[in-house]
């Protein structure tokens, strides 16, 4: 059983986070994190995402898609399930996979693709984008620089559908996904991809590994 909501609409979101392997991650962080450092900043940011979600009052269970056994490892032990980046035709073909699996177990539950690059995600700004989500079959958030996508939510019943990548934000609102408020939500829209992500997600405040990971690093303009 999912735990009991105190308020917003009930409904309990298995979320689906995608994670490439750590070696490659991150690449557009290059001018501000080496590659000795990239790989211990990516999981981080993914230990931050995960731990977040989890601690969502709306959010029943996380399957995180990754052939990375570190971060495998890593993410398990904070509670999450690991599902293998099948089959091998990246980013939305590996979230199909993942999403039909958890509707094979619950044909009735509701998914959400959730990137792995919030480190900033707050809990309770998570179950509000959620709420707001169970009213329409599909929806999404767009992210913080307003053209890509942090969140992708299918209803019960309704195929997820991902179109992420450069640019997803015109391809989700095509494809019919509501586009959802942004008020209050600045923690679920801030991915980071560049060292001005990073910086204003530190602004924001971010999770203790990326505080950690980031502890000395010399961000650009900050
Ligand atoms: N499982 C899986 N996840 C992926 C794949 N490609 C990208 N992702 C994840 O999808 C999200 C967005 O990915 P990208 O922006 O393409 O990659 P990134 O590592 O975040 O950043 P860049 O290397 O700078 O592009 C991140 O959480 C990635 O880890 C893939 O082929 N398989
Ligand atoms: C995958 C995406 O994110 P980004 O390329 O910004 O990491 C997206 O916005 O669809």
């Amino acid at each position: 059983m999912g735990r009991q909501r105190r308020d917003g609409t009930g409904v309990q979101w298995t979320l689906v986070i995608p994670l490439k392997a750590l070696a490659r991650a991150k690449s557009r962080l290059a001018d501000t994190a080496d590659d000795g450092m990239r790989p211990g900043l990516a999981l981080a940011f993914a230990q931050d995402t995960v731990a977040a979600a989890l601690a969502c009052a709306a959010v029943r269970d996380v399957s995180v898609v990754t052939d990375d056994a570190r971060a495998g490892r890593e993410l398990a032990a904070l509670g999450a399930r690991v599902v293998p980046d099948e089959p091998a035709g990246g980013l939305n073909a590996a979230l199909a996979h993942a999403a039909a699996l958890v509707r094979a177990a619950r044909p009735a539950g509701a998914v959400a693709a959730l990137n792995a690059d919030l480190p900033a995600l707050r809990p309770y700004e998570l179950a509000r984008v959620l709420d707001a989500a169970a009213e329409f079959p599909r929806a999404f958030l767009p992210d913080a620089a307003g053209v890509g996508t942090t969140l992708l939510a299918a209803g019960p019943h309704q195929e997820l559908r991902p179109a992420f990548g450069t640019g997803s934000r015109v391809r989700h609102r095509a494809s019919g996904a509501v586009e959802l408020g942004q008020d209050g939500v600045d923690s679920v829209r801030q991915d980071v991809d560049t060292g001005a992500d990073l910086r204003a997600a530190l602004a924001l405040g971010v999770g203790p590994r990326t505080a950690a990971a980031t502890a000395g690093l010399l961000i650009p303009g900050q």
